[in-house]
């Protein structure tokens, strides 16, 4: 067991903590948190944050991390570890760390000093800290602001550790003195004593196993139990006293299991006393003999530790899930949704909407092009049917074939695909005059028109096929020059009107996006506080 290294304290400057806590409030609902959601929380400019960011991750108080949406900061157990530290600095409650004394599953103990050097327990839980990789795993984004698991579990974890040790100290239980909490890290008094797993002898096995089940019927008398009360969380002090260190587990006298809690404290008392000092006795409580006399369990819930949160520890402790709480609030983000409430605080169909918002422009033009289709289809039967373009038609051929005559080499030429590439190229400049006395050329003109916008090139093809075969290419470069000047206009304005629409669907949606991160992040910051 090692010393924690805290010299990097004395280094780090208000906005080094600024920024950390930026961090750690930005984590109450990403896994991890984009430089310009840091930035924005912390008020600082993003230059400024990126280069604390970076000071940080040197110290390994955050970590730079891609996930697949974002890419961002985490907070490492150091940061937490600092941020606790500080507060509790500043508050005059700690003045140093020093080795460490005890490790266990779900916590880091230390010995600290206040700032009169008198000792005292640091002790950092670390709930979830196994698993909180898992989280990361399954879910990049805490739906509806919801805490990040290892964070929010080592907080309600030092929260009950607290106010349990205040209670039971309050009711005259031997447990160390309470001091502070802040985020994960409870500060007590220092117990000099061993745990009653390395006792190897006793003077009074007798007298030892009558305090120890005392102490299990007074917490039941009171409307607890303590649901782990072992040798592992017992300190023997001077006198063969007994101090209970650690109660993660216990649960109200009417809690549904309790007679199954209380029994097992019970006989872990027996069997460790049978086990390791031979002693055995014919005597021990039973659940249905305690008589309540306090309510220290309601009394418990009423200083803020909520069912809710004692249901998210004992899930965390009892089942090792600890994601228990986040599929809780899964399912109850589901229920709101379904209710229609609070949408807008989803980022992940956030990010749906604003990617359907941005669809959107594609889907008019989509729309609006079948609808053109369709129109210039009927338009082709209509024209079809009309006996006026196969009247223009023959009547045409007989010019071309009078203009052939006096044609030069260099216009008979013009091929196929020097016709369709010039129709494609819709050339305003090509539009000769001589055609605006022909109502029927108009017609053609607008069919060219139709089967151009709807990329029906082929009947076109044909038909200009035709006309260049038997009648010249004259008769080709002249239907294609039919575009009338306002014919262009029309279309240019048209195309100008679908962009500048594409242009503001676009913006719309980006700015909507903006609007509700800021708004999200404007919650965050104002949910803060108190939240140390
Ligand atoms: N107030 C205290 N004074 C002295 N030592 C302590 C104190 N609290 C805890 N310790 C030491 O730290 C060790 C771990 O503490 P604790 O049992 O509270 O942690 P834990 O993580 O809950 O452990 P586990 O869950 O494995 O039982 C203890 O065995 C004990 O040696």
């Amino acid at each position: 067991m090692g010393r924690m290294n805290v010299t990097v304290m004395r280094y780090l400057e208000g906005d080094h903590f600024r920024v950390l806590i930026a961090v750690e409030m930005g984590m109450k609902n990403h896994e991890v948190v984009p430089l310009a959601l840091v930035s924005s929380i912390a008020g600082i400019h993003r230059g400024g944050v990126a280069r604390t960011l970076n000071d940080l991750c040197k110290h390994q108080l955050v970590a730079f991390e891609r996930s697949k949406k974002f890419d961002g900061y985490r907070l490492t157990i150091r940061g937490y570890d600092y941020l606790a530290l500080r507060a509790l600095c500043s508050r005059e409650v700690v003045g140093s760390v020093g080795n460490q004394i005890g490790i266990g599953k779900e916590s880091d103990v230390y010995v600290g000093g206040d700032p009169e050097l008198n000792d005292l327990c640091l002790k950092f839980h670390r709930l979830g800290r196994t698993s909180f990789r898992k989280i990361k795993e399954k879910r990049d984004y805490h739906k509806n602001r919801k805490s990040a698991s290892w964070l929010y579990l080592s907080r309600l974890a030092a929260a009950k550790e607290f106010a349990f040790l205040k209670a039971l100290q309050e009711r005259g239980f031997p447990v160390p003195k309470a001091v502070d909490v802040c985020r994960h890290l409870v500060v007590m008094q220092l117990v000099i004593g061993q745990t009653l797993c390395n006792v190897s002898t006793v003077n009074d096995s007798a007298a030892l196993y009558d305090r120890l089940m005392a102490l299990i019927i007074k917490l039941a008398r009171h409307g607890v139990i303590h649901g782990d009360f072992n040798e592992f969380n017992l300190i023997m002090v001077e006198d063969e006293r007994i101090v209970m260190i650690d109660f993660p587990q216990m649960v109200s006298i009417d809690h549904p299991n309790a007679e199954y809690y209380f029994n097992r404290d019970v006989n872990c008392v027996r069997t460790f006393l049978k086990r390791k000092f031979g002693y055995e006795s014919e005597d021990w409580p039973k659940f249905d003999d305690i008589e309540r006399k306090g309510n220290m369990d309601v009394l418990l819930e009423a200083s803020g530790f909520t069912k809710k949160m004692a249901l998210d520890l004992n899930k965390a402790y009892d089942e090792g899930d600890f994601l228990a709480h986040c599929e809780q609030e899964k399912v109850d983000d589901e229920v709101s949704e379904s209710d229609g409430e609070d949408d807008d605080d989803d980022l992940e169909s956030e990010e749906e909407r604003v990617a359907t918002i941005e669809e959107e422009p594609e889907d008019v033009d989509n729309e609006e092009k079948e609808e053109i289709g369709k129109a210039s289809k009927h338009h082709k039967i209509v024209l079809s049917q009309s006996t006026r373009f196969n009247d223009w038609l023959s009547e045409a051929t007989t010019q071309l074939d009078d203009v052939r005559l006096s044609d030069n080499e260099e216009e008979e030429r013009f091929d196929d695909e020097d016709v369709i590439e010039k129709m494609q190229q819709h050339h305003p400049h090509t539009a000769p005059q001589e055609d605006d006395s022909d109502p029927n050329q108009i017609e053609e003109t607008e069919s060219l028109e139709d089967a151009l916008a709807t990329g029906d090139k082929l009947p076109t093809i044909s038909r200009k096929k035709k006309i260049g075969v038997t009648s010249g290419t004259r008769s080709v470069a002249t239907s294609v020059a039919t575009f009338t000047a306002e014919d262009i206009k029309r279309k240019l304005a048209l195309e100008k009107k679908r962009n500048k629409e594409k242009v503001r669907l676009k913006v719309k949606g980006k700015q909507s996006a903006v609007s509700r991160n800021r708004k999200d992040n404007k919650n965050v910051i104002s949910e803060y506080a108190g939240w140390i």
